[in-house]
């Protein structure tokens, strides 16, 4: 069984000057612990004091450890969607230096205005960068940014790191692992559980696997973007926890959605039901947060419906491979391949419950 590591940051925020030549470094070391052993990270008060770590621009990965201290070197950030902006930004406002790159160039409009550099490439970012970022869309996007024509794998070599923050499915993550560790990087994956407003406000969870120094190195900086991490060993474990995630949260939603329409339908107030549902023992913040706007048929965007309706797809793959029944996500997923067909794909996945409306 593989070695597991998860860490959650102290409540408060970490200060803004995590990334910045007035960093601070917490002394601490990295040791896996075995999987269920979640460990809350504490600070050390008397380190804080006695430790103010000096800011260099290194062109070889730091030495920042998993449960605290300080990232100096160069940060790249590719794709700059829904959810890459608000995690570059939390990085550039943390005082990092980051360069930034995405597919539609005008997106990186407003994190240049708050102090990114721009480079016209993946490439050229993962030349420029010590450790390179990429949210993108789905496998196809995150291998053709990784290993196509001017993609981060020719700007890569020793003593730099990628970290795929994408969702994709484990054998797409293996083989961008496979290419950018050709050239002497290192790799790690590390899709995120949270949504917009998560990212807006650092509080994502990273599911990481792969290389654990690399882990080790790039903590600070998840540290920045996220409320928790955990490690989970070998390349693939990462992508299949996010896969089963949110594989739960399709079928979740799926069914909540048949819920608020048989209720409406048996006369019900759908509202009521939102607050019935809030109080009790299936009560999920995911309900309570889209349940009104549901109701009114609003789906403003935060987890694009594609993109849940890709995961369900990827994670019907996931459980092929090891022959086990997912029958409640089957029909989930064809329930959202409906939505997508009646032009539901760029709104919330919420909107999934159009596609259960009598109506279409
Ligand atoms: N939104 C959410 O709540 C969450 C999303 N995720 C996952 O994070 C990833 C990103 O999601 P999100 O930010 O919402 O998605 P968006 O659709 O908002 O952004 C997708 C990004 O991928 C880029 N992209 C898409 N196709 C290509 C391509 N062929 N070549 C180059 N770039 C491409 C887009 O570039 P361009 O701007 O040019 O279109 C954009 O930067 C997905 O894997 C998603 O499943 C994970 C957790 C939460
Ligand atoms: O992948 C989506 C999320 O909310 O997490």
């Amino acid at each position: 069984m593989g070695r597991f590591l998860s860490l959650s940051k102290p409540s408060t925020k970490l200060p803004l000057y995590a990334c910045s030549s007035m960093a601070v470094a917490l002394t601490s070391t990295f040791s896996p612990r075995p999987f269920f052993q979640f460990p809350r990270f504490k600070r050390n008060p008397s380190s804080l004091l006695n430790s103010i770590a000096p800011f260099s621009v290194s062109s070889q990965l730091s030495n920042a450890t998993a449960e605290g201290g300080s990232f100096s070197g160069r940060v790249g950030f590719l794709g700059l969607g829904i959810m890459g902006t608000p995690m570059a930004l939390n990085l550039i406002k943390a005082g990092c230096d980051v360069t930034v790159w995405n597919r539609t160039k005008s997106k990186c409009d407003q994190l240049i205005n708050q102090g990114a550099k721009y480079q016209a490439s993946p490439a050229d970012v993962a030349s420029s960068c010590d450790v390179t970022f990429a949210m993108l869309a789905d496998p196809q996007s995150a291998v053709d940014i990784a290993c196509g024509v001017n993609g981060a794998v020719k700007g890569m070599g020793p003593g730099k790191g990628y970290v795929d923050v994408s969702t994709v499915d484990g054998a797409t993550s293996k083989s961008i692992s496979e290419s950018i560790k050709e050239t002497g990087a290192l790799f790690l994956e590390a899709p995120v559980s949270g949504s917009k407003k998560p990212a807006e406000d650092g509080q994502l969870i990273f599911l990481t696997a792969g290389d654990a120094s690399l882990y080790e190195t790039v903590a600070p900086l998840l540290n920045i973007m996220g409320k928790s991490k955990f490690y989970l060993g070998e390349v693939g474990n990462g992508a299949a926890m996010k896969l089963v995630v949110n594989m739960i949260m399709g079928s979740m939603m799926a069914s909540f959605s048949e819920g608020l329409l048989l209720s409406e339908k048996v006369g019900l107030d759908p509202n009521v039901l939102v607050e019935v549902v809030s109080q009790g023992a299936i009560s999920a913040p995911m309900f309570s947060l889209k349940g009104p706007s549901m109701v009114q048929g609003k789906y403003p965007t935060a987890f694009p419906l594609k993109h849940q309706q890709k995961d369900l797809r990827l994670a019907l793959g996931l459980a092929e491979s090891v022959s086990q029944p997912i029958p409640m996500a089957a029909a989930a997923n064809e329930l959202y391949k409906a939505a997508k067909s009646h032009g539901f794909s760029d709104q919330d996945f919420s909107a999934v419950v159009e596609a259960l409306k009598a109506n279409l």
